[in-house]
């Protein structure tokens, strides 16, 4: 079934670094703008959090808006700091975070990113969930985006931080959650015409 939109997808997102991964790894395969604001996020559950985010976005914009929430999960704390990455890393810093995981043995972490499509302010948004299992380290690596540096993904010898962009995109959370918005759009029919969703 063909679904008919009368205007293109708008990822809204407060940060710069995440819209250059979200380019680097959608390409072409879905025609899409951005749009910079820093919408308020709700406290709750991840994916609940996403939701809400995309439901304000859709509001604001009144168009389809896909939009994020990533969260860093350390297993040792049951999930947190998970959504509150945010503040935390504002907080307390890369050295912050290592000196909470002193206290346990169990450094070892996840890297969710949740991406939430709305395709109208009045749609229930559905969610794509991505995770990558790592673990914490002291930093290494260009500190150019948010907790790259302390997050080394299993299988690998280097932080986020350290390794080639294509590699983090190959790789990372984010691109196992993208790998499912493309999924879901070359499913869904939606129609592109002048490179807008129709
Ligand atoms: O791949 C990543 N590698 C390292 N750090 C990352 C990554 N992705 C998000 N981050 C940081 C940004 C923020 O400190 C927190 C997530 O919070 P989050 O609310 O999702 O991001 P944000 O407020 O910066 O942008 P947005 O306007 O899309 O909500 O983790
Ligand atoms: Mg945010």
């Amino acid at each position: 079934m063909t679904r008919v939109l009368s205007r293109p997808v708008t990822f809204v997102t407060g940060n710069a670094k995440k819209l250059e991964e979200v380019r680097a790894i959608i390409g072409n395969s879905i025609p899409f703008e951005s749009l910079k604001l820093d919408l308020p996020e709700l406290q709750g559950e991840p994916e609940e959090i996403s939701k809400e985010k995309a439901r304000i976005a859709a509001a604001k914009v009144n168009a389809p808006v896909l939009v994020e929430d990533t969260c860093l999960c350390f297993n040792a704390l049951n999930g947190l700091p998970g959504p509150y990455i945010k503040w935390f890393l504002q907080k307390t810093g890369h050295e912050g975070l290592n000196n909470i995981l002193m206290a346990y043995e169990d450094k070892s972490a996840y890297a969710l990113c949740i991406f939430s499509l709305a395709l109208g302010p009045a749609e229930e948004p559905i969610t794509f969930i991505g995770k990558t299992q790592g673990k914490i380290v002291p930093p290494r690596g260009p500190a150019d985006f948010g907790w790259d540096p302390i997050f080394q993904p299993d299988g690998y010898d280097q932080t986020y931080a350290e390794m080639p962009k294509e590699e983090k995109n190959k790789i990372s959370h984010r691109s196992k959650a993208l790998a499912m918005v493309k999924s879901h759009f070359a499913a869904a029919g939606y129609v592109f015409q002048n490179n807008r969703l129709v």
